[in-house]
């Protein structure tokens, strides 16, 4: 497939091209260490300048009429006043070339931060619900993840997440069609609003889903408190939490997600700008690290919150000091909490190992 004009060659720098001086930095040895990327909405992706290509190309006017414009409008309060702005932007994406540039683009741009395996949502509720049919929105993100694999050399799955504000009848009627699609959709994940929305509402949902093969994660504990990631660990089986950031409230469920090596995907950046923490420096990651938790770090909607996942490792370790040791910790959860095989985890690995020895050297 061809790419949207001006998208295709965005930050392609590589770890050689720093010079050694940069290398030496916390930020240089963030930049190139080997690390997976696993809480990232593919939607949430959609750049600014991006957005207003293909809403010229389809037609779908915007109440921006710059980029700059754009950005100065993302002001969020909480998690509510975001998803406001995030879906209505989707409406620029229609057809499936539309969603293979948008696929490509972030691939392109996580090969450049050394994301060597990404596990990446997408939520095809939100553009059904716009007259875009699943098969456009599962055909274009897929190819661009098969043609990826192959020429970029990034490894990934697909995990389609369930609208929690809606229905479980309308969650329902997706996952049917998810079934039809097990070749590129390994997982089934639950996002969007948190608040009245909690994650028994989809048990037997995430019961089937089970059923059916896929592997089941949930945001949970982001603006929810610690009981609502007991209740998606109890009621939806999920095998890893996204943000979780509330689990610290309760000393109980921490000595649970310890010893089960539960994983939690943290976003760093976007706990601050929909306010989950009021700064940085009050961030508990490094308190969950510290307390053994399997935690990650990851870019959730980096179009958004002002960085990918590299600047938000950056971002916390400023922030909350974290050494090369947190870090190599943190590059080694990414890929243990990931859903690869064994064999292919232990090659990421020793990937990583490589490069932390090059370092000591
Ligand atoms: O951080 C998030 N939380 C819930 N739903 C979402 N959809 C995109 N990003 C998010
Ligand atoms: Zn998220």
């Amino acid at each position: 497939m061809n790419l949207l004009p001006g998208f295709a060659y965005i930050e392609m720098e590589s770890i050689s091209n720093l010079t050694p001086l940069v290398m030496k930095t916390l930020a240089g040895f963030i930049a190139g260490i080997p690390k997976a990327e696993l809480h990232l909405h593919i939607e949430g992706t959609l750049e600014p300048e991006m957005m207003l290509a293909l809403g010229e190309r389809n037609g779908v006017p915007l109440p921006y009429p710059d980029a700059d414009a754009a950005k100065s409008a993302y002001h969020f309060s909480d998690l509510q006043s975001f998803l406001d702005i995030y879906y209505r932007a989707t409406a620029v994406l229609v057809t499936e070339q539309d969603f293979y540039d948008l696929t490509i683009a972030y691939l392109q741009k996580a090969v450049s931060r050394k994301v060597c395996h990404a596990e990446i949502f997408f939520d095809p509720q939100s553009h059904i619900a716009r007259g875009v049919p699943f098969e456009t929105v599962v055909g274009g993100i897929g190819q661009a993840l098969s043609d990826a694999n192959g020429g970029l050399g990034i490894s990934t799955k697909l995990i389609m997440c369930i609208l929690r504000h809606l229905s479980e009848e309308d969650g329902n009627a997706v996952l049917e069609q998810a079934v039809r699609w097990k070749r590129w959709i390994s997982g089934i994940g639950l996002d969007s609003s948190e608040k009245g929305n909690p994650p028994g509402k989809f048990r037997e949902l995430f019961a089937k889903a089970r059923h059916y093969g896929f592997f089941t994660v949930a945001h949970a504990g982001e603006e929810g408190n610690a009981s609502s990631i007991s209740e998606a660990l109890d009621a939806l089986h999920v095998i890893r939490i996204d943000h979780g950031v509330h689990c610290m409230e309760d000393p109980v469920l921490v000595e649970r997600l310890r010893l089960d090596r539960i994983p939690l995907t943290i976003c760093p950046l976007s706990n601050v700008r929909l306010n989950v923490f009021g700064s940085m420096r009050e961030h508990n990651l490094k308190t969950m690290l510290d307390a053994g938790l399997c935690v990650t770090i990851n870019s959730d909607d980096p179009a958004y919150f002002g960085g990918y996942v590299n600047e938000n490792y950056l971002a916390a370790a400023e922030a909350l000091n974290l050494d090369r040791n947190d870090i190599i910790r943190l590059a080694r959860n990414s890929f243990e909490a990931s859903v690869l095989s064994n064999v292919q985890k232990k090659l990421y690995l020793q990937k990583l190992d490589h490069y932390v020895d090059s370092f000591i050297q």
